[in-house]
């Protein structure tokens, strides 16, 4: 049955899952800041400040008024970075009239507590009658390639696995192939940790440290990030699906991500400091780099690469201290 979607943000993830429910013939109506963005949608249907030349659905509408994109709301998918996401749901709160799906796209964590982004997401719907169950989608899918209709992976996670089954439903068709999982912790984690990974793989590969250097930097990204996962409860099968083993693939190897692209900038600007005054768009791994460093501090965890990059980014410490010492003294699960 056809839904009624709001999606909050007009950025590019935003705009490739417009893309994809309203192929699947559902409702899409999106709601964004940026007023050229929400005209270029509904007269060009376009969104050519992400997108050159690239026609998306032209059933998808779009709007800056939030009260009106959320009427008749059924599915909210939450389409902003995570430092956005507070504020936001602040007005969600202060506008929306319907009791709602959650679906979560933003892949990052809490920076106040050093917790869950989801844990933050649904005490603030707690009691207000707004939030009929709360998903999160992850996997390895860049923007680009979801517009352009390419086959992609993922997995949409929620406690309750009946609820990940159905709404997983509302997005499968024939390129976009979404699996219900139930790891909240694992997947979240993973998501939010494989963009920092992807930024040291990214300076490795500013490096032209090698392939062999490659694999074995994305081995341990993935062994750091299910340690640091595990003390929130996670699943271990989490990091052999699209959430977590797809995602740290896909990003911590190509170009065509923002978080790897960053790291080859570090390498050609010099250092990080000036390769982030330089940089325009979304990288969710630098916050995810902080956050981790802390909760590894906190936990008492060892980790090599969490440690290293998190000094290159915030005291400018030199990038190729990572192909120095990263895999110094590790501790492999
Ligand atoms: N791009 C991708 O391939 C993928 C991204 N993701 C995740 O999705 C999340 C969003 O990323 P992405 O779409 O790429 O980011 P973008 O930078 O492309 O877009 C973010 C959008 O959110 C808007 N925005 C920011 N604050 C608000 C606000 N308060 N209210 C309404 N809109 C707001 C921005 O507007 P403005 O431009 O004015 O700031 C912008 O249009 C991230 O967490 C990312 O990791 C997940 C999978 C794939
Ligand atoms: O998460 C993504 C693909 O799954 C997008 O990665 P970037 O944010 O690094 O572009």
């Amino acid at each position: 049955m056809n839904k009624n979607v709001t999606i909050i943000g007009t950025g590019a993830y935003g705009t490739a899952l417009a893309n994809v429910l309203s192929d699947n013939g559902h409702n899409v109506l999106m709601y964004g800041i940026e007023e050229t963005q929400v005209n270029d949608i509904n007269i060009n249907h376009e969104n050519s400040f992400f997108f050159k030349n690239i026609k998306i659905n032209s059933k998808i509408k779009a709007t800056s008024d939030l009260a009106a994109a959320l009427e008749n709301t059924e599915i909210l998918i939450l389409g902003v970075p995570s430092f956005a996401i507070r504020g936001v749901l602040q007005d969600i709160k202060k506008y929306g009239k319907n009791e709602m799906v959650i679906v979560n796209t933003a892949k990052g964590l809490d920076d106040k507590e050093l917790g869950l982004l989801s844990d933050v997401i649904k005490k603030e719907f707690a009691g207000t009658g707004l939030m009929k169950c709360y998903t999160a989608l992850y996997g390895p899918s860049v923007a680009i390639e979801v517009i352009e209709r390419k086959p992609t992976g993922l997995m949409l996670v929620s406690d309750d696995i009946n609820a990940a089954s159905e709404n997983a439903k509302i997005f499968t068709n024939e390129y976009f192939f979404v699996y219900p999982w139930d790891d909240i912790a694992g997947c979240e984690i993973g998501a939010a940790l494989k963009n920092t990974v992807a930024i040291a793989a990214g300076i490795f590969s500013g490096f032209k440290a090698g392939d062999n250097a490659q694999a074995s930097l994305i081995t341990l990204g993935l062994n750091e990030i299910y340690i640091i996962a595990k003390e929130f409860g996670a699943k271990v099968e989490t990091f052999l699906n699209y959430a977590g083993l797809g995602d740290l693939i896909l990003t911590a190897s190509s170009v065509k991500s923002r978080n790897f692209r960053l790291g080859v900038a570090i390498v050609e600007q010099g250092d990080a400091k000036t390769a982030l005054l330089n940089t325009q768009y979304t990288v969710e791994g630098v916050a995810s780099a902080e956050i981790a460093y802390k909760i590894c501090k906190k936990m008492k965890i060892s980790s090599s690469l969490f440690e290293i990059i998190y000094e290159i980014l915030y005291n400018n410490n030199r990038p190729i201290s990572l192909i120095n010492n990263v895999f110094k003294n590790v501790n492999l699960v």
